[in-house]
């Protein structure tokens, strides 16, 4: 599943030729319209509907078997879909073979060719493409720059740490110089140390190839946030959520989003301002009422979850933070960079993250806990609808 062997072998009909410089032509977006895909009768793709727009880097994440990869790979054409279409930029592709629809692709396990130096590699779709010598000498060295790996050029690639062996692939990847770029897991063979810095560095490549529309697969959240631009969470093949990184992260529209994105607390409220009349809402917990950035959807006297994330929740009082919410201390956790704090407050545990503390809070004493109404959204409580 390699771009190199299983995009661009073969010679390319006229049809396909045609399409595939069409592609090229194209703005470079990505655009599911409710495409399904079903494997022996199976639905693993439900009427998928997303765009990834021209130049952004949307993450698709989610738990094993979410349909991530079967997503990817029917925009890469290695997946037929029972119904629906696949657009790159204005052309729809869903019937086009892999290697006339002008995208690169890096998977897990780099697929390097073993018997090939790093060049050959690079250069493979180039002159599978049948191109002059010179621009493929031209575009090799180019994106070896790109990924830093220019002195490697005549390295075999066993003669390479697995980091080094992926940049090959992403170089490989943009040698054709895709518009749409598609990344399976590209990461995840790697060291935690190493995978950290190739996130930078995928990151430094986005910043230097602007244009470049990338489809990135994982089921790492911080490697989600760090990257993209936009995030679409998919479960049990359909899509769950899907926005710009921030506020997604800020304001998720479901449990299964907020958690999946990272650490929430969780606090079960009841509405007793939607918030339509003012900036913020209001909602109870016991004889306490708190503030929070509204939910359209939710009215007064409806049940919803409160969702702070562990590090907006502070130990000590602050100008911008205007709630307040005594509990009491469960646990305490030093961690060297930061203190992890456990509390409980009316049956709900929540976790509070804060720089070290001189003097950490006593196990069973009461602590008020303050933070901002901007950083507390109202999800919609599923077991109380
Ligand atoms: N070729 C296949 N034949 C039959 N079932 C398949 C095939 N490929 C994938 N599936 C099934 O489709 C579902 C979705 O798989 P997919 O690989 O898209 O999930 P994923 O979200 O990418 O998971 P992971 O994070 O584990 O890679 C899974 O239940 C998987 O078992």
């Amino acid at each position: 599943m390699t771009v190199s062997s299983t995009m661009l072998d073969g010679a390319q009909d006229a049809p396909s030729a045609r399409a595939a410089a069409a592609v090229g032509q194209a703005s470079n977006s990505i655009r599911f319209d409710g495409v399904t895909v079903a494997y022996r009768g199976t639905v693993v793709l439900d009427h998928l509907t997303l765009e990834v727009r021209p130049g952004e880097i949307l993450a698709l994440i989610g738990p094993s078997g979410s349909g991530k990869t079967t997503a990817l790979r029917a925009v890469a054409g290695f997946v037929r879909p029972a119904s629906g279409r696949i657009h790159i930029g204005d052309v729809e592709v869903t019937h086009l073979p892999p290697y006339a629809r002008g995208i690169g692709m890096v998977v897990q396990n780099y697929a390097l060719f073993p018997h090939m130096r790093v060049t050959e590699n690079v250069s493979f779709g180039l002159r599978a493409q049948g191109a002059s010598r010179d621009l493929i000498a031209d575009r090799v060295r180019e994106c070896l720059r790109i990924v830093g790996m220019e002195s490697y050029a005549h390295r075999y690639p066993r003669e390479l740490s697995g980091g080094q062996q992926q940049r090959v692939a992403i170089a490989r990847a943009l040698a054709i110089q895709p518009r749409v770029l598609l990344l399976d897991e590209p990461l995840s063979a790697l060291d935690a140390q190493i995978r950290r810095s190739m996130v930078e560095e995928l990151a430094r490549l986005h910043r230097d190839l602007p244009d470049l529309t990338v489809l990135y697969v994982t089921h790492d959240q911080s490697e989600a946030l760090t990257l993209a631009d936009s995030i679409a969470v998919m479960r049990d093949g359909r899509l769950h959520a899907h926005g710009p990184t921030g506020p997604l992260y800020q304001t998720p529209p479901n449990r299964f989003a907020a958690e999946f994105l990272g650490r929430a607390n969780l606090l079960p409220v009841v509405i007793e301002d939607a918030g339509y009349a003012s900036p913020l809402a209001q909602v109870r917990i016991g004889g306490l009422v708190l503030s929070a950035t509204p939910n359209r959807s939710l009215d007064k006297g409806a049940q919803a979850l409160l969702c702070v994330r562990p590090h907006a929740l502070s130990l000590s009082p602050r100008p911008d933070h205007d709630n307040v919410l005594p509990t009491t201390v469960h646990e305490v956790l030093w961690q060297g960079d930061q203190h992890v704090v456990t509390v409980e407050v009316a049956g709900t545990v929540l976790r509070v993250v804060s720089p070290p503390l001189r003097q950490p809070p006593a196990i069973g004493s009461t602590l008020d806990l303050h933070f901002a109404a901007v950083d507390a959204s109202l999800l919609p409580d599923e077991d109380h609808p």
